[in-house]
């Protein structure tokens, strides 16, 4: 047989997906189907991300979402964009999302729940810096045509089937897992395809990176100031780029820490729960790091609303494990 010379472009997520499933001899397809829905609804919305400057997509829209933060004209088209791409698929029974106030019902039939970040880092749309989008699977408790209820959604972070965020950075990235390791995608716009850059990511147990906004200094509890100047003694960096999908993953990559911790501003910290400490913990536990409220493990936390809001300390297992220990 003639030698194959041409370099391979790698695998797709596509073929990546397939594969995978081929592990689960009882799978229907239905999460395949619903893992590639939300690849295509990022895909689009990166071409969206990628003219954030233009007019049509520039700006807020003068309306405020349930979190009472005014909401950008990139937060609504993309939130229209993973809606429309789920609503078409039809392997979601509901779908949670930040950008609305109650629970998108679907279709009925469907076994999987969406809860979703449409656009994370909506205050760096406009200037350019990178943002991503949020997601986190569940598997409905109720039987497929019942009615979907509250049960079904506010499902502790373990229970989800698969979580995962898309990064529009410098290069745009897909990075998930179903609970089998965590694995990363670049996207190939010539191909259109997102393709395996980063295998089975470790995140390094200790690293030398911090992210919190220090701005807030003064209104932080004592143990926090204490561990943002242990962190300085260490002549850790300090990093924060203000889109948590952004700061997750470089420390991800590189080792470190983010903390949005409770505050008098915050009493419960800013970031939602359901559709963002979820799914990074999920993430953060799969490639060996560690996620925390401060004294809980954020996937041990019974949710009692949608949009309910969480402190998150989450990254490398020995830099979270330091800075909980200024709180015991
Ligand atoms: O400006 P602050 O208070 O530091 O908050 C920044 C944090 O808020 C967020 O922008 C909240 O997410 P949304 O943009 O999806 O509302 C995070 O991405 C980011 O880490
Ligand atoms: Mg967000
Ligand atoms: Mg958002």
């Amino acid at each position: 047989m003639q030698k194959i010379i041409a370099p391979s472009i790698g695998t797709t997520l596509d073929r990546f997906i397939k594969n995978r499933q081929l592990h689960f001899p009882y799978a229907t397809g239905e999460l395949s189907q619903l893992l590639q829905d939300i690849a295509l609804a990022c895909k689009i919305l990166n071409r969206d991300v990628n003219k954030a400057g233009l007019v049509d997509i520039n700006g807020d829209l003068g309306n405020f979402n349930i979190q009472g933060e005014a909401q950008q004209k990139l937060d609504v088209i993309a939130d229209d964009r993973m809606i429309r791409a789920l609503t078409n698929g039809g392997q979601v029974c509901a779908i949670l999302s930040e950008e609305r106030d109650e629970l998108i019902e679907v279709n009925n039939e469907s076994h999987y729940i969406v809860a979703m970040d449409p656009l994370d880092g909506s205050s760096n749309i406009d200037v350019g810096v990178s943002i991503g989008t949020i997601f986190s699977i569940y598997r409905r408790l109720s039987e497929p045509g019942e009615p979907v209820n509250t049960k079904d959604v506010l499902q502790k972070g373990k229970n989800q089937i698969a979580a995962g965020y898309v990064l529009y950075g410098s290069s745009t990235m897909l990075v998930y897992t179903t609970g089998y390791g965590v694995n990363g995608f670049t996207y190939e716009p010539s191909l259109g395809e997102f393709v395996l850059s980063h295998q089975n990511i470790r995140s390094p147990e200790n690293g030398k990176i911090y992210s919190i906004n220090e701005g807030g200094y003064r209104s932080f509890e004592n143990p926090i100031r204490e561990y943002i100047n242990f962190c300085k003694d260490q002549k850790y960096s300090a990093r924060y780029v203000g889109s948590l999908v952004s700061d997750f993953h470089r420390n991800l990559i590189k080792g470190g820490i983010y903390i949005y911790p409770k505050s008098n501003q915050a009493p419960h910290g800013k970031l939602r729960l359901m559709y963002e400490a979820n799914a990074l913990a999920f993430i953060a536990e799969q490639s060996g790091g560690m996620a925390s409220d401060g004294c809980t493990r954020i996937m041990e936390i019974q949710p009692i609303e949608f949009h309910q809001r969480s402190p998150l300390f989450i990254g490398s297992k020995n830099m979270v494990i330091k800075a909980l220990s200024y709180i015991d």
